[in-house]
């Protein structure tokens, strides 16, 4: 019998996961691991490398060069590849553009899945990404598809971006959450899809902190803390 706890935590982009993921981890002192920032680290690595985004055989090779670390700190997790700090790097405009591409194929998404399993093997953990539920632990004692209508996701992008001294553009957030929805929802490996036993969360018209409680109490009623 397995003696840890695991959450996952799946669903399209901007839906609210990691910053409820990492609160939730927080209260239970489990770990957390976010998915999408190894994507993004494979991603941003390979464009500085110059190689061919739409190769999957050079994107694998970067791939298998790349050391993806996380090192968790009271202001948030921070991302490492081969040592070197990318945590802001992954997040920008160009990365965001190319990483659905980059995390379609399926050589690189097997490696990606095992090194995920192999992370997180005898830890309690919170986990988000796109195919947590399906793939990485299908076992999940917890699986939560998180969703909210595209206008909240882009406002909220919008806001974010706002607060970090970035004005960005409210339609033009929208159609970039679409397509990336649409190229992860519709690749034939590991597609974002509800896995059959998850719990929807709309999250559209809850707070952050509703959220967590939500996700909290799911917890308390179905999961058996070991
Ligand atoms: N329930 C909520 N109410 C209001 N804002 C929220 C809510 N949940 C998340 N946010 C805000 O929405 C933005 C996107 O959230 P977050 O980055 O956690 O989403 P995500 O699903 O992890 O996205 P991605 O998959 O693109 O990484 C953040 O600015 C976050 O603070
Ligand atoms: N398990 C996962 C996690 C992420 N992806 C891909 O990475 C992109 C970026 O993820 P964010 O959570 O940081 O937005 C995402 O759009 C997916 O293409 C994935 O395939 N599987």
């Amino acid at each position: 019998m397995c003696d840890t706890v695991s959450i996952a935590i799946d669903g399209p982009a901007a839906a609210g996961k990691s910053t409820v993921a990492r609160k939730v981890a927080h209260a239970l002192t489990y770990i957390y691991v976010d998915t999408g920032a190894m994507y993004r680290a494979l991603t941003l690595k390979t464009i500085k490398e110059g190689a061919d985004l739409s190769s999957e055989k050079e994107v694998l090779e970067v791939l298998m060069k790349c050391d993806i670390q996380f090192e968790q700190t009271d202001e948030g997790q921070l991302v490492f590849v081969n040592g070197e700090e990318i945590t802001k790097e992954i997040r920008t405009d160009e990365v965001t553009r190319h990483v659905s591409a980059v995390s379609s194929y399926p050589e690189v998404r097997i490696e990606m899945v095992n090194r995920q399993q192999k992370m997180i093997a005898g830890q309690n953990v919170v986990m988000d990404g796109r195919d947590i539920g399906t793939k990485v632990i299908p076992e999940a004692d917890l699986k939560i598809f998180m969703i909210a209508s595209v206008e909240e996701r882009a406002r909220r992008r919008y806001e974010e971006n706002k607060r970090s001294g970035y004005e960005s553009d409210l339609e033009v957030l929208m159609e970039e959450i679409k397509r990336r929805d649409d190229i992860d929802s519709t690749r034939t490996a590991s597609p974002l899809v509800k896995a059959k036993d998850a719990v929807e969360v709309d999250t559209t018209s809850l707070s952050i902190d509703n959220v967590v409680e939500r996700i909290l109490d799911l917890v308390n009623e179905r999961v058996k803390t070991r």
